[in-house]
């Protein structure tokens, strides 16, 4: 007995550390910063001018946690509304399993340390934009915007669409045409890729208060508004091509693309629904329009990454 005991304290206590350093880690929701960083870094490899290697990933990791940081900070400050939705009730705070003080230091020392290393590590500029980009993240988006407008994540979305400045700024120490449209078409795309999860989430936002579109306006409302930003959204996704900072590989990527999220949001839009715009169907074609918005930005920078490093 003694024996087993022995064996398996230590081990016991390796899962409780394995999973108290998953739950630091989840504060900082790894798998939307994935797509955020990948954006980063396609702004930077798209840029005239690479730093070397273990400085470009050091700005890599600097972006990386400063998008986690402010992830940690918006959990802080969201843990009311997270133990009331379904989605987000299993987040480390809401569940119990950390203390929302230790949340705060973690997302506000992490923040500090991200800018700071950025500046150190390229210049002034891109750390300027990335503590911006906190900065828009956790105060103007969640403590404001988020609980008072429907348009919450059309404007709030500007700071998820920063990156591909960052990287490129961390490259070159300017700015330029290209990065900056790159950040108009992580605007633009921000509102269908949202609203299409709101509108299987809308019973989650509807019991914790938050003002989402399809709580506010109904889901056929937030269904046209899905279109019209698609449309906008293909329209501006060409504007590298018309400009000739890319060649036909980005171009075809971005029309075919273009065309593949204008089917899925059609689908929301013809998606069943009764007067109220309540959905028949479970929301399947906004699950898929949600998922297709995720593969659309990855695919339409890598497009635009091959096109410039490879044949530019
Ligand atoms: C204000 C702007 C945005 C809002 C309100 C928003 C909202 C959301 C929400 C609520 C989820 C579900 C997360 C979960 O289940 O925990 C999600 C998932 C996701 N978002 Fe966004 N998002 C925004 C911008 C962005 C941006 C700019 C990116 C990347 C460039 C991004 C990438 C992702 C990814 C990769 C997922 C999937 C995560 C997973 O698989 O669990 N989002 N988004
Ligand atoms: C460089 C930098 C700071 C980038 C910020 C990138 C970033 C994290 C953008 C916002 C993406 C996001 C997860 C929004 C969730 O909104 P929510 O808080 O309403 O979603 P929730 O209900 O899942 O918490």
């Amino acid at each position: 007995m003694s024996a087993s005991l022995e064996t398996t304290t230590p081990r016991a206590s390796l899962a409780e550390a394995g999973s108290e350093l998953r739950d630091w880690l989840a504060l900082l929701k790894p798998r939307v910063i994935s797509l955020v960083v990948f954006t980063g870094a396609a702004g930077m490899a798209v840029a005239p001018k690479w730093p070397s290697v273990p400085l470009g990933l050091i700005d890599m990791l600097c972006i990386c946690v400063g998008a986690g940081a402010a992830g940690a900070i918006n959990m802080w400050y969201d843990r009311d509304i997270d133990a009331v939705m379904k989605r987000t009730s299993v987040r480390p705070i809401p569940d119990d399993r950390m203390d929302a003080d230790s949340a705060l230091i973690y997302g506000v020392v992490l923040s500090v340390a991200s800018v700071a290393l950025l500046w150190l590590a390229s210049n002034a500029r891109a750390a300027g934009i990335l503590a911006f980009s906190i900065f828009f993240y956790a105060v103007i988006y969640t403590m404001w915007l988020k609980r008072s407008t429907p348009q919450n994540i059309v404007i709030g979305g500007a700071a998820g669409a920063f990156p591909p400045m960052i990287g490129w700024a961390a490259a070159t120490g300017h700015m330029a045409v290209l990065p900056v449209v790159m950040f108009a078409i992580v605007f633009l795309w921000t509102p269908p890729h949202f609203w299409s999860l709101s509108l299987y989430a809308c019973k989650d936002y509807t019991r914790a208060g938050i003002p989402m579109l399809p709580v506010v306006k109904g889901a056929r409302h937030t269904r046209y508004q899905i279109v019209f930003y698609t449309i906008i959204l293909m329209a501006v996704s060409l504007v590298p091509s018309f400009l000739h900072l890319c060649g036909m590989i980005y171009t075809v990527t971005a029309t075919a693309l273009g065309a593949g999220f204008m089917y899925f949001a059609l689908r929301v839009l013809m998606d069943k629904q009764d007067a109220s715009g309540v959905s028949q169907t479970a929301d399947k074609p906004a699950r898929y329009a949600f998922r297709y918005s995720l593969a659309y930005l990855f695919f339409l920078f890598l497009g635009l990454l091959i096109d410039r490093v490879l044949f530019s």
